[in-house]
């Protein structure tokens, strides 16, 4: 039977919850393929993937691992496609840092630990921006919950290359994307995995399953 094979980068941080949230997430699509998910701790780990998440943490933590082992190139390597395979890769909070500026490939300005020691970590209501996110919740479907940790901003977007899912509305009425996408490579600022709503994994799973499974 096909296989879907997702990585989990899991030097440090979120890993164990995205794995739960993609478990439940693959269940509802009801597709034919069985879900593989690998707990990426060493290069060979990388092999095949059709997607990776890059999960919150400390980014300057998993900065230093990524040295280790030649991981970083790997990786960079494999978000822009060297290899010829193009996984959907999606960086959540610290995974947006790596995916923004150690990793590369998506056009976004972030900015680490936006929203200052007083608000390290809140939960707001997120505007929805991307129809197939807001999916079949009723009349609300367009609101999402966030749990924003120590949380970057995202300042500035290439807005010719990159499509904002989601916005936040701040304190001082200004609005700033807090979900984007850019081809293959999906980024949010806060943390799905923390939450019951699995909407970001079944988009995430969606876009796999896009890309058809090879194997
Ligand atoms: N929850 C998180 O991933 C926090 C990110 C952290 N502030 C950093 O810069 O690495």
């Amino acid at each position: 039977m096909a296989s879907v094979k997702i990585g989990i980068l899991a030097f440090q941080g979120a890993f164990e919850e995205h794995k739960r949230c993609l478990e439940n997430a693959w269940d509802k699509l009801g597709s034919n393929a069985t879900l593989d998910i690998i707990i990426v701790k060493r290069p060979n780990d990388l092999t095949d993937l059709d997607g990776l998440i890059l999960p919150g943490g400390e980014s300057t933590t998993m900065s230093k691992f990524l040295e280790r082992n030649n991981f970083q190139k790997l990786i960079s390597d494999l978000v822009k496609g060297h290899n010829g395979k193009l996984p959907v890769t999606w960086g959540t909070c610290a995974g947006l840092i790596l995916l923004a500026n150690t990793i590369g490939g998506i056009d976004v300005t972030v900015n680490r630990n936006t929203y200052g020691r007083q608000n390290e970590s809140f939960e707001a209501s997120l505007m929805l921006t991307n129809d197939e996110l807001k999916g079949n919740n009723g009349i609300n479907g367009n609101i999402y919950h966030g749990v924003f940790i120590r949380a970057p901003g995202i300042v500035s977007v290439d807005s010719n290359r990159v499509e904002v899912l989601a916005e936040l509305t701040n304190i001082d009425h200004q609005v700033r994307p807090v979900a984007v996408r850019q081809g293959n490579l999906l980024a949010t600022t806060f943390h799905p995995e923390l939450t019951d709503d699995d909407r970001w994994h079944k988009y995430f799973l969606q876009m796999v399953l896009e890309r058809g499974i090879p194997h």
